[in-house]
């Protein structure tokens, strides 16, 4: 009893990472292998429940980066959401195809501007995450995010971690030190409830994902995933990578459609394309977690990786989700001999160059300005840092 009124004073703060893909997107959503790390970048998720004093009967989400702030009196999601509310934080399940249109037509109300429309999944998770997990309760919601939203690195599902984390937080389901001071990891079993929950508000982003970009994002590092399950990988190279953002807007849920939609016209020859990309992952993760011992022996796997990346580009280019932006990129990498292979789901957004050990760093910048004069814009992200992060902060 005690510690429901502290939390009811509390404000939590999550953080979870953005990631690349370093081999295996979209055939891992056909049960193939893929490996990938958690970036720098963060999302971060802030949630407080007003005081009684406060009169405040709404529920208010602020999404920062796209200036965009809704607002629902809980009432108003009580009647269109009757089903919801039970708060059974504890057991993830998926929503209904029903749920997901009541959940619609509570977005729609809200008049999302056109140019912004591709909020509108984010908008749903949201309600169905929130309600799902603390019911018909008001409270303020603030999104901020260091990613690129839409680009490959993960937005989506680190929006779902964040949110997930943070609202179970502040639930029953979750045991925590709210006096804990600066950033808290959760423990295992809490880890993998909000891995699931975060999974269930991907599905209403991508359709169907595989789980590795919220999976990547919850635990960090570096993973080998196939089928949802994971294994961490333990990295024996220092891996540089340069992530150039075509700026290219796309939507993952309609890209991984698409590769659906082709597997379906041609079974065989598609599973043998996945089959390859499940060998390139394999032996990617291989190599980085092979000693190299000293320098010709770096250079060695660095080549060997090089080659991997564009096999994989190959595979997706067959699959159908490079675009023109992308090969731009591919092309001009090239010209200093470096190789690249788009990371997420493509159609645009993000691409990645390994930058070799060796190389120079005039070299690197030559790259970055002849990308950069293309009109990409790009960045060079720590690979394979930490997970999901909480901080409590409030008025205790
Ligand atoms: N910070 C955020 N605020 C609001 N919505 C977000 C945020 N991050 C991600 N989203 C949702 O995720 C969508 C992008 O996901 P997706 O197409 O999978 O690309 P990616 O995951 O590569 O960034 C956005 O259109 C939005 O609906
Ligand atoms: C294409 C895919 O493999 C990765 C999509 O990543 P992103 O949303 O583009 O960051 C889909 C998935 O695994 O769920
Ligand atoms: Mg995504």
């Amino acid at each position: 009893m005690h510690q429901t009124r502290e939390r009811e004073r509390m404000e939590v703060k999550a953080r979870a990472p953005g990631k690349i893909i370093l081999a295996g997107e979209h055939a891992v959503v056909h049960r193939s292998t893929a490996v990938a790390a958690s970036i720098g970048l963060y999302t971060y998720v802030s949630l407080h429940f007003p005081t009684d004093s406060d009169n405040d009967d709404t529920l208010k989400l602020q999404l920062k980066d796209v200036a965009l702030e809704f607002s629902w009196p809980v009432g108003r999601i009580k009647e269109a959401l009757p089903e919801l509310g039970s708060c059974l934080a504890s057991s993830p399940t998926s929503c209904s195809p029903e749920t997901i249109k009541s959940i619609a037509a509570l977005v729609e109300e809200q008049n999302i501007p056109e140019a912004k429309i591709g909020l509108a999944a984010g908008v749903s998770t949201f309600l169905w995450l929130y309600t799902s997990i603390q019911g018909y309760k008001p409270a303020m919601v603030v999104v901020t995010s260091e990613l690129p939203l839409g680009s490959g690195l993960g937005s989506s599902a680190a929006f779902c971690v964040s949110l997930s984390a943070a609202l179970l937080a502040l639930s029953d389901s979750v045991n925590l030190d709210y006096s804990h001071q600066g950033w808290l990891t959760f423990e295992e079993s809490e880890l993998e409830l909000v891995n699931k929950w975060a999974f269930e508000g991907e599905k209403i982003i991508h359709g169907k994902p595989s789980g590795i970009d919220n999976t990547v994002s919850t635990y960090g590092d570096m993973i080998k995933f196939r089928s949802g399950n994971l294994t961490l990988i333990k990295s024996n190279m220092t891996l540089k990578m340069l992530i150039t953002n075509t700026k290219v807007g796309r939507n993952t849920k309609a890209l991984v459609a698409s590769v659906s939609e082709r597997t379906v016209r041609h079974p065989n020859t598609m599973a043998a394309v996945f089959s390859a990309v499940d060998s390139i992952s394999k032996e990617l993760a291989t190599i980085i977690q092979s000693p190299g011992y000293n320098d010709l022996a770096i250079t060695e796997k660095e080549e060997r990786l090089e080659e991997l990346m564009e096999m994989n580009q190959g595979l997706l280019q067959c699959m159908g989700v490079s675009h023109a932006s992308i090969e731009t990129v591919l092309r001009t990498t090239l010209k200093y001999k470096l190789a690249s292979k788009l990371t997420g789901a493509g159609g645009g957004g993000c691409v990645l160059t390994l930058l070799p050990t060796l190389l120079s760093g005039t070299i690197v910048d030559k790259v970055i300005a002849d990308l950069e004069s293309c009109g990409f814009q790009c960045l060079i992200a720590g690979i394979g840092g930490k997970g999901l992060e909480i901080c409590f902060g409030g008025s205790s």
